[in-house]
């Protein structure tokens, strides 16, 4: 028998917000989500203004308090089943752990807090509450990710030596928060932004896809960051060597000023015994490089298990692209994905079975908690000469 929707609430995403959009959408994807309400704006009147003109019907609230107070009291069924938080980064934290002491499971954009004492403070009231929670780096949500993640882990490659993560864009390389681009203004701004803007911003994906795809921690990291563009108080150039929990090595960096570069999220993993090469513009694939072989460029949905590198295929893997290679996926679908599997998550969690929200699937608290201990890192081995800081 079908199950009802889940129903969802947006925190932020009101007045031309932008990753409200890719998330409502990926909510709506398989029709088992529907966005019911939200708190739109921080301006009460325009929140609720912004709810009454939404592409479809839904309850607006004047501000997330409100929201939290009035869902929390509805009976399972009627209230949000969860919240998805897109704010800036100052605005994480409070409505995230409002909602986790209300019992209302967050999936909750990046980077999860402001500062760490915050990302600290929302772990423990995670723990406490033992409640689903989510953070959106989106780009785990690919299938290649996934597809990357069971090589490199299952020891396809051998040993991981070097890795080599970055996550480069080129469109803050001017004054773009001179030109009244709201996304530029916030992002530059330490008391929106946080201790790091490149970093945090862009950093923490290219720390995460690392962590995600080789299962390794980075324990200590020495750390440059620039700001090239006069004015600002923060980076907008984020270089780190790192290294990691099996003794490897690697380099996690970002750039804002890198002019070309749109969404340039990749890496390049070396193990022992080969190379992979994973690519977020070109989201289909992941390429294998062997010694003495020719070079291997896997597609989504066209893989097969036993080839003369892969061997069985976990079946769970398998079982998920749900459309022909050849027709692509892409940030849509990833985002779509995370949500699919924190749904599931959220249905145990509503039915009071236990649920594993342990980062195979989506990044969870503990991995945002992570994410600004390698930006409080980055800053303190930049601010002291670059010396080897532990996280
Ligand atoms: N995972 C990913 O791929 C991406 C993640 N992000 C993350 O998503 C978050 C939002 O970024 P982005 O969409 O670019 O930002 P935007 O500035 O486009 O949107 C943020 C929205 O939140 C609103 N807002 C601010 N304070 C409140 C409040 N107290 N209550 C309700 N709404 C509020 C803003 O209103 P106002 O403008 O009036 O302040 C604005 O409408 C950031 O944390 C960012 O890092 C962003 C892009 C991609
Ligand atoms: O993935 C992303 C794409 O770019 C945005 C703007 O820099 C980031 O905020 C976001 O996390």
């Amino acid at each position: 028998m079908s199950q009802r929707p889940l129903n969802v609430g947006l925190i932020g995403g009101g007045g031309g917000a932008f990753i409200v959009q890719p998330h409502q959408r990926a909510i709506h994807f398989d029709g088992t989500r529907r966005v019911v309400a939200a708190a739109l704006h921080p301006d009460p009147k325009v929140a609720l203004e912004e709810a009454a003109n939404w592409d479809y019907p839904i309850t607006g609230y004047t501000n997330y308090d409100e929201m939290i107070d009035v869902e929390s009291k509805k009976p399972v069924g009627e209230r949000v089943d969860y919240v998805v938080v897109v704010t800036p980064n100052h605005v994480h934290f409070d409505p995230s752990i409002k909602c986790v002491r209300a019992g209302i499971p967050v999936f909750c954009e990046k980077p999860l807090t402001l500062n760490l004492d915050e990302a600290k403070q929302l772990v423990e009231a995670v723990e406490e509450a033992k409640i689903p929670f989510g953070v959106a780096h989106t780009y785990l949500g690919h299938w290649t990710s996934r597809f990357a993640r069971f090589i490199v882990t299952s020891g396809l490659l051998g040993d991981v030596r070097w890795a080599d993560s970055r996550y480069l864009q080129g469109w803050l390389a001017g004054r773009t928060e001179d030109a009244g681009v709201a996304q530029a203004e916030w992002r530059v701004d330490p008391k929106k932004s946080g201790i790091s803007c490149c970093g945090g911003d862009i950093g923490t994906h290219a720390l995460m896809q690392l962590r995600y795809i080789t299962g390794l921690d980075v324990t200590k990291v020495q750390a440059n960051l620039v700001t090239f563009v006069e004015g600002r108080l923060l980076d907008d150039h984020f270089t780190t060597y790192c290294e990691l929990s099996n003794g490897g090595k690697a380099l996690v960096r970002a750039s804002q000023i890198a002019i070309g570069h749109k969404n340039d999220l990749g890496i390049e993993i070396n193990g022992t015994k080969g190379t992979l090469i994973w690519d977020q513009e070109f989201p289909e694939q992941v390429k294998i490089l062997l010694p003495n072989q020719p070079d291997r460029t896997y597609f989504r949905g066209a893989i097969a298990a036993n080839d003369g590198f892969l061997g069985d295929l976990p079946e769970e893997l398998m079982a998920e692209p749900n459309i022909p290679a050849g027709h692509p996926e892409a940030f849509h679908d990833a985002y779509a994905r995370l949500h699919r599997c924190f749904e599931q998550d959220v249905r145990a969690y509503n039915d009071g079975k236990p649920f594993s929200c342990d980062g195979s699937k989506y990044a969870n608290v503990q991995d945002g908690l992570n994410g600004m201990q390698f930006i409080q890192a980055a800053v303190d081995s930049s601010a002291n000469g670059s010396t080897w800081v532990e996280l």
